[in-house]
């Protein structure tokens, strides 16, 4: 396994991480997956996919045998402005849900063999349950259309409750799915204050708001963010995030700086990794982003990143259900560097 980056060896200059093993590793790889028994190139992305995993991993034999994903709910008092089609019960509901095994994130887990366990990162309900990780900063956050979403010292508690999750255990990948009514209005403050897009252009239904329960949205939200004026990624999270979207970045970070690759979901995720990329953008080789949301936002976030989503499947539900569907992507890529002959191998002739 690759030896853990320490953060102050990080330069944020380049895209990959830091410092490389060999400096010619990434020219090998290349050749490795040139010279597998297909014609070059044949398989499209899933071979700048192998190539980014090998050099995450620092080898030409990369490994993609486990993955987990960790669910973080969390509360938003920006709801009380009817910026959800849903209650702010569901938050905790959902999380029961999730702890019984009923819901998306649970079925698709099962079917693509990913462990899931859910954290408490500031949901309102007291909830008890012996298999729920519990992190609650507060029981939900302040209302960010009229003042600070919580406190500095709170999100930076956050965040490094999520760091402490996102390097423990033992997968090779991580996907962080999100729970918490609301959010898509949290993620949509905090994307507008890091890319600048206009509200309006990163306001979408969410959980389906009709066309009047969206311009109600969006003016909640141009006025929210007019509190404001420019902020730094920190800022603009504790500002307008929410405790699960902070943790989320505190687990990011610290999974991508410790080499696993980490599998980013939709448009919360998404709002999350933008944080940690604006902070230290060379963390972008540890990151893939596994789907194009049908939240409207998600376009312009991608686009801010320049990243290419693996799927687009139309899909808007946020739990982690986009990367536990590129879950298998990820595992096929390494496994054809991994396992694939090479021309010679199989002595296979090769093309002009
Ligand atoms: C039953 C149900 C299950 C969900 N699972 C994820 N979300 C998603 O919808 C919410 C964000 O949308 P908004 O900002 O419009 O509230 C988040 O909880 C997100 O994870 C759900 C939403 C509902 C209703
Ligand atoms: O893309 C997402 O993460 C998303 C979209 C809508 C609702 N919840 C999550």
């Amino acid at each position: 396994m690759a030896p853990e980056l320490a953060p102050e060896m990080v330069p944020n200059s380049t895209l990959e991480l830091a410092p490389d093993p060999a400096p010619d590793l990434a020219a090998r790889i290349r050749h490795a997956i040139d010279t597998k028994t297909k014609p070059p190139g044949s398989l499209g992305r899933i071979e700048d996919l192998a190539a980014q995993i090998a050099l995450l991993q620092g080898t030409l034999t990369p490994r993609m045998e486990r993955a987990q994903l960790t669910i973080f709910a969390g509360d938003h008092g920006i709801a009380a402005e009817g910026v959800s089609a849903f209650p702010q019960a569901v938050t905790a509901q959902m999380v029961l849900n999730f702890l019984g095994g009923g819901a998306a994130a649970n079925v698709f887990a099962r079917t693509a063999g990913v462990a899931l366990r859910v954290v408490d990162a500031g949901v309102a309900a007291e909830l008890a349950h012996p298999e729920l990780i519990v992190r609650k900063i507060a029981p939900g956050t302040a209302n960010s259309a009229h003042g600070p979403a919580m406190t500095a010292a709170q999100c930076e508690r956050a965040r490094a409750a999520g760091a402490a999750l996102g390097a423990d255990g033992h997968a090779d990948a991580v996907c962080f799915g999100e729970m918490g009514i609301a959010n898509t209005a949290a993620a949509t403050l905090v994307a507008h204050k890091i890319t600048g897009r206009p509200v309006a252009e990163l306001t979408g239904r969410g959980t389906g708001l009709d066309d009047g329960g969206l311009r109600r949205k969006t003016e909640v939200l141009q006025r929210a963010a007019g509190r404001t004026g420019a902020l730094t990624p920190a800022d603009a999270l504790a500002e307008y995030g929410g405790f699960e979207i902070a943790m989320m970045a505190g687990a990011m970070a610290a999974a991508a700086r410790a080499r696993r690759l980490v599998i980013v979901d939709g448009f919360i995720a998404s709002a999350a990794a933008l944080v940690v990329l604006t902070e230290a953008p060379k963390l972008r080789g540890a990151m893939v982003f596994a789907h194009a949301s049908a939240e409207a936002g998600h376009r312009a976030v991608l686009a801010h990143l320049r990243a290419e989503p693996l799927l687009s499947l139309g899909m808007r539900l946020g739990e982690g259900t986009g990367a536990l569907l590129a879950w298998p992507l990820v595992r096929a890529a390494a496994a054809m560097l991994t396992d694939m002959a090479s021309f010679d191998d199989a002595g296979v002739s090769r093309g002009l």
